[in-house]
């Protein structure tokens, strides 16, 4: 199986290749794409690490070849935060590198699942589907929006504020991401309550995470290392579905006939053409469903967005 991240040279993509390389299954291919003369070197630093995944390095010409023969394609390409913005505010420069890229593997490998990264993901994976619909190849069952950050720090939080293994936690993230689009449903953690005062601030933290973490970087860039390891296990868990087991992740997918927005992260059985079946969320508290409706319009304008994008 080939995997191929665009965007490989930078922050998220050097983490992310690095798990790839010694967590994909053996006999797979991984090959890395970005304009930064670096990637190369990267591609052949990541080679010298013994495990049988074959790593190529592919320069600002060279996307074609790096798209050639891909199941799965993951795009962190494009740029971070710094303190003081909002994810929206990347939308100007990211709009257009993820439509390039999406463009191009419409035309070299259009039965790829896509993970979207860039951010911001409300409206890129929009981009991203408006951009296949326009090349004639759009699979909604092989569009996701890589939400799977939400869910990490979720689990770990919760695990740090009840003392718990954060390995057994399991939180369910639903929504968008990006600011009170990301909701996180702790009302269906099992075997932990919560009081009405630790719901408020953990969900307000969850909503705030990469801003802490843009803050604490301090100019330096947002969440590279924590997400590196979010998209290895959304695209570990995507490639162990493609080969026949049966995995639940949450992650930001075309719902049709929602009463939420056309893109909702849900939670999804992945199978081997990608979505299985999107699962439904259960049942929110009235917190929860307070803090949905409140979000739904921002989240369906952050879709809008995207698709006007392209169809303007
Ligand atoms: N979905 C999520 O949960 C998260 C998303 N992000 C987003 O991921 C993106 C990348 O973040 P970082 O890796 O920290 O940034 P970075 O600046 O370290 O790396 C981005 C890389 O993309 C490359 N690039 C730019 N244009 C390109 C193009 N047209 N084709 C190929 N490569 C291109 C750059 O050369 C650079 O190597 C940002 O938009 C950031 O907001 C960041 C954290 C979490
Ligand atoms: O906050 C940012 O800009 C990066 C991001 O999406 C995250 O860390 O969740």
């Amino acid at each position: 199986m080939k995997v191929v991240v665009l965007g490989a040279a930078g922050g998220i993509g050097q983490a992310l290749s690095l798990l790839l390389k010694t967590q994909l299954p053996a006999g797979s291919e991984l090959a890395l794409y970005d304009v930064a003369p670096v990637v190369p070197g990267v591609a052949v630093d990541l080679s010298h690490i013994p495990t049988d995944v074959k790593v190529t390095g592919h320069g600002k010409d060279e996307l074609e070849t790096a798209l050639s023969g891909a199941t799965i394609v993951l795009i962190p390409a494009g740029v971070p935060r710094k303190p003081g913005m909002d994810r929206s505010d990347l939308f100007n420069i990211n709009a257009g590198i993820v439509r390039n890229l999406v463009d191009a593997i419409a035309d070299t490998c259009p039965s790829a699942c896509i993970g979207i990264i860039t951010n911001p993901v409300n409206t890129t994976v929009a981009i991203a589907a408006e951009a296949l619909k326009a090349k004639g190849v759009y699979d909604k069952n092989k569009l996701f929006g890589v939400t799977t950050l939400d869910v990490i720090r979720s689990e770990t939080f919760v695990a740090e504020l009840k003392g718990l293994n954060a390995a057994n936690v399991h939180v369910p993230v639903i929504g968008g991401h990006s600011g009170t689009t990301i909701l996180p449903l702790l009302s269906q953690v099992e075997g932990v309550s919560f009081s009405d005062e630790e719901v408020a601030s953990l969900t307000h933290r969850i909503q705030n995470a990469g801003t802490e973490v843009v803050e604490a970087k301090a100019g330096g860039g947002s969440a590279t290392l924590s997400m590196g390891q979010a998209a290895a296990r959304f695209c570990l868990s995507l490639v162990a579905a493609i080969k026949g087991d049966n995995v639940v992740e949450y992650t930001y997918v075309q719902v049709d006939d929602s009463a939420d927005a056309a893109f909702f992260a849900h939670p999804v059985r992945l199978g081997p053409n990608g979505v299985e079946e999107i699962l439904p969320y259960g049942e929110l508290s009235e917190y929860e469903q307070k803090a949905k409706d409140d979000m739904l319009d921002g989240l369906r304008k952050d879709i809008q967005l995207g698709v006007d994008f392209v169809n303007a």
